[in-house]
């Protein structure tokens, strides 16, 4: 079985490495900068926030697939790690180095950039997976996960094969068969993206301040009742169902540390990849997290005022603005 990641960044490198450490035939198709530095680096070095460290060398590594030989329709599977509005440059090149029995598993967050690549690819066996961790792109080829959890994937005769081999190594990962209710939890944690981003504070520290965690409250609230009122299934990630996290995070910080540990237990450093987008002064997803909330909400007319702040906000901050988080509790950011 041939794989690829295609667009290996931050979750695609940890991926691409994870894959590797399983055996598997993997290619990264990457950006020249990417490459250079896992060469001069001896391979890409793996960590996570309970100790764990590892590093491989990948063998594999396509910066230029037009100028490469014998690629053409060469990928059994290939895991798409670009960013949202990076999907749509793709097209072409997915469809030449896969095959009509290929799987592409699209491994993006939030609402839109997958409806948009099945459609245009109808030929090939598309699926969504998800990354419900961190992952912070470091100096010398280091990617750092920063809060738990293991790669979700769709069940397919690719991921069953590739979870086979992960597991004859000791490394795991998830198999589900409802992936559209996967994707909807997790657009219930990522609407704290953008809050982190612009509150400037790793999660951790963020989650200790009542008042930041009632505005995430507030966000995630707006979502569960569009999914409500749409019936979309909601899968839950966290330890209590997703309807209770709001109530959780709104109560005063000391039942909320009480209660809430495993939320806290993370690395103390980590942020959300909205952050990282910001500092990197790249376009960031807001469209297809906060902003697809709101797209539904105006669509089956349920409000969405605190994910319309947030969303205007982050737009500010692409343009260069500042903004300071407290003006999200008044109507400012929307006049
Ligand atoms: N980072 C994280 O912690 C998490 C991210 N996610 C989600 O995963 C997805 C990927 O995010 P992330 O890994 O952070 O993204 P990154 O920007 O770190 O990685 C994407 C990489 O793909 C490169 N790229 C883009 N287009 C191409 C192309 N045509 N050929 C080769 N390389 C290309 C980008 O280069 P360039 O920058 O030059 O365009 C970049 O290096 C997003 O939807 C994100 O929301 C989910 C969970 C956690
Ligand atoms: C894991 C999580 C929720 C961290 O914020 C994430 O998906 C991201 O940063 O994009």
């Amino acid at each position: 079985m041939n794989i690829a990641v295609y667009g290996a960044g931050s979750t695609g490198c940890y991926l691409a490495a994870t894959l590797l450490l399983a055996d598997l035939d993997v290619s990264l198709i990457c950006r020249e900068r990417i490459k250079r530095s896992i060469i001069d680096n001896n391979g890409i070095h793996i960590s996570d926030y309970q100790g764990m460290s590892q590093s491989v060398m990948p063998t594999k590594m396509i910066t230029a697939i037009e100028q490469t030989t014998n690629i053409s329709a060469h990928f059994d599977v290939v895991f798409v790690t670009v960013k949202c509005h990076q999907i749509k440059q793709s097209y072409p090149q997915l469809l030449s180095i896969t095959h009509a029995n290929s799987s592409i598993v699209f491994m993006q967050n939030g609402l839109g950039s997958f409806d948009d690549a099945a459609h245009h690819l109808p030929d090939r066996k598309c699926y969504q997976g998800i990354t419900p961790f961190n992952v912070l792109q470091l100096a010398n080829a280091r990617f750092h996960k920063g809060t738990e959890g293991q790669f979700i994937w769709p069940r397919c005769q690719h991921t069953l094969q590739i979870s086979h081999a992960m597991l004859q190594r000791g490394l795991s990962c998830q198999l589900h068969d409802d992936m559209a209710a996967v994707i909807n939890g997790k657009l219930l944690l990522n609407l704290n993206n953008a809050l982190n981003a612009i509150c400037d504070l790793p999660i951790q520290a963020q989650l200790k301040q009542r008042p930041l965690r009632r505005l995430l409250a507030q966000a995630m609230q707006e979502w569960l009742k569009v999914c409500q009122q749409t019936n979309r299934p909601v899968a839950q990630f966290t330890k209590v169902p997703p309807n209770w996290v709001p109530v959780i995070l709104s109560l005063p910080n000391g039942l909320f540390s009480m209660l809430a540990k495993s939320m806290l237990d993370i690395d103390p450093n980590a942020r959300s990849s909205m952050w990282e987008d910001l500092q990197a002064k790249r376009l960031t997803e807001i469209d297809y997290l906060n902003g697809a909330v709101v797209k539904l909400g105006q669509q089956y007319h349920v409000a969405t005022p605190i994910n319309q702040r947030i969303c205007a906000a982050i737009k500010k901050i692409e343009q260069g603005e500042t903004v300071d988080i407290s003006q999200l509790n008044s109507n400012r950011l929307t006049d």
